[in-house]
């Protein structure tokens, strides 16, 4: 299955985590892409793909800037999303109130439209001492086994 990551940044961390976690799809998979969310139009969102979605949390529990434009986006489109399935690593800091609110602004529209969430939501705090990377990349095998699809071990 084709698999295509998507992430939403404002300063960088989901873009690395976003490219770490593909580069270790592609140990598996051969055809795995990865899109900055303000360079990926919602229409080309197909059940076709499974989706890697990494985005952190800007301003007050709001997307970050790359993720802006998607969302508005689809919200005029409002695509059907019927078949498609996606797992989710949202980026935050346990400092504020909104905690990881960021990228639950993409899960709850693509649910809303369809899309079914397989997996555990993973989640890294920048309060904690841990590399977003290395959280992510805890957290991708239980997602892939969640989607029933293979990763190396
Ligand atoms: C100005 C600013 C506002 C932020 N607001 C929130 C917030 O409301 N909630 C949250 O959980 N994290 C918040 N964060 C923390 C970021 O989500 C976190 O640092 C994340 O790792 C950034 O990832 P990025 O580089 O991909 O944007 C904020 C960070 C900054 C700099």
């Amino acid at each position: 299955m084709k698999i295509t990551v998507l992430y939403g940044t404002e300063s960088g961390n989901s873009e690395l985590v976003a490219e770490d976690l593909g580069a270790k799809l592609r140990e598996t998979h051969d055809d795995v892409e990865i899109f900055d969310l303000q360079d990926f139009d919602p229409a080309d969102l197909t059940a076709e793909h499974f989706y890697v979605v990494v985005c952190s949390t800007h301003g007050e529990g709001d997307l970050p800037n790359t993720a802006i434009d998607f969302a508005e986006k689809f919200d005029q489109l409002l695509p059907d999303l019927t078949g498609m399935r996606y797992a989710i690593f949202g980026l935050g800091d346990s400092f504020y109130d909104t905690y990881s609110q960021g990228s639950e602004h993409l899960d709850r529209r693509f649910t809303a439209q369809g899309a079914e969430r397989v997996g555990e939501y993973g989640r890294h705090d920048a309060s904690s001492w841990d590399m977003p990377s290395d959280i992510a990349l805890e957290w991708l095998p239980g997602a892939m086994e969640a989607a029933g699809l293979a990763l190396a071990g």
